[in-house]
């Protein structure tokens, strides 16, 4: 997508063909820093930092470690090292843990002369398969706004979202925001309320961003005003990303994400999840299983911003000697859910098992 007018993606191969480059989201959208990773150290440092955040990014951000690190070392010893190094960066999205045993499928029964090359190319194959995915949720996403807008010729259609799952969470334009783009960009009048979404503040720093680069008109409101803004601003559905969903539905997304969905159903709000198909966790029966990442309780008792003199820094926000709880995410039950925008079109629970075709 662009900034400023020029064409980003948020991960890409240098052109020395052996180390990868990264927008810096934490500096966003006060600066605009690119990081160079040459290691699977660095790799891992940017996804534990969130320098890169987003189920599909730290998917792909994974495999280009894999790759940095077979560079060096490609024997089994080096290569269980930098999976272990990865798989235990960030518990809660699938995309991160299906990547590494995707590339650890394909690694291990190879010659070690051969993986460093085989990695780069699984690393490269991700990431232009992730765009493709997201280009085709917007398609599909779009067809719910498109019905929308047809139902109510001549007024705008509002959508609530939560979070950051624009194009700056995947390889390129997004889950939840691609089909608001799509909509957007065949000149839908669209309009989105964006939750701040406390404590990275996501929302109001990327998703902000993203829209108003991109031209979306868009609201930013605190994360506790969603269910008065879904209540009385004509909101006509939530759209969400997501980082891991059960068979039967539940699905992990960034914390309060399940405060909207409850605001959402109380109002008769449909809300929906948009994610790559291999966002389901075939594996998990239901929701109570997924592992809720906890994040430093400094990340609740500070917030980051521009100061007065436009410097970039952190200001206590609570009472000193408080202590914080700090989860990163939330499961939000699949009767909340109206359907799950995919790749493969708009699919219910009872439509995943299709997907196992696919993973087999
Ligand atoms: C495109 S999926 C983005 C997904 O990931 C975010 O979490 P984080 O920013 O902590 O990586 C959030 O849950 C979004 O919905």
């Amino acid at each position: 997508m662009k900034i400023n007018g020029q064409s980003w993606r948020t991960i890409w191969l240098d052109d020395n063909g052996h180390s990868v480059s990264i927008i810096d989201q934490t500096l966003l959208p006060h600066v605009f820093r690119i990081v160079r990773l040459d290691s699977a150290d660095d790799a891992a440092r940017a996804i534990r930092s969130m320098q890169v955040r987003g189920a599909p990014l730290i998917g792909v951000t994974a495999a280009f470690g894999v790759a940095l690190a077979l560079r060096t070392d490609s024997s089994d010893a080096a290569l269980e090292a930098v999976l272990a190094l990865l798989h235990a960066t960030r518990p809660t999205a699938v995309n991160l843990h299906w990547t590494l045993d995707r590339a650890a499928g394909v690694l291990r029964p190879l010659a070690a002369s051969r993986r460093a090359e085989i990695a780069l190319d699984l690393a490269l194959r991700l990431a232009e398969e992730d765009v493709a995915i997201n280009r085709a949720i917007g398609e599909h996403g779009a067809d719910i706004i498109r019905a929308i807008a047809t139902r109510h010729p001549g007024r705008t259609v509002n959508i609530a979202t939560h979070c950051n799952a624009g194009w700056l969470g995947t390889v390129d334009y997004g889950t939840a925001l691609a089909p608001i783009y799509r909509a957007h960009d065949e000149g839908i009048a669209v309009h989105v309320y964006v939750d701040e979404t406390r404590p990275r503040l996501q929302g109001a720093a990327l998703t902000a961003f993203e829209l108003g680069q991109h031209g979306v008109p868009h609201t930013v409101i605190p994360d506790g005003a969603s269910g008065h803004v879904i209540r009385t601003r004509g909101v006509d559905l939530a759209i969400t990303g997501c980082d891991r969903v059960a068979r039967n539905g539940d699905t992990a997304n960034k914390i309060g994400t399940y405060m909207l969905a409850l605001a959402a159903a109380d109002n008769h709000v449909p809300f929906y999840v948009a994610l790559p198909s291999r966002t389901v966790d075939l594996s998990l029966a239901a929701g109570h299983a997924i592992e809720i990442e906890e994040r430093d309780e400094r990340e609740v008792l500070s917030v980051s911003g521009r100061d007065g003199d436009g410097a970039i820094t952190s200001l206590s926000i609570a009472a000193p000697g408080a202590n914080a709880f700090n989860p990163a995410f939330d499961v939000t039950p699949a009767r909340l859910v109206r359907a799950f925008i995919t790749e493969r079109g708009i699919l219910a629970p009872a439509d995943f098992g299709l997907l196992a075709d696919d993973a087999a």
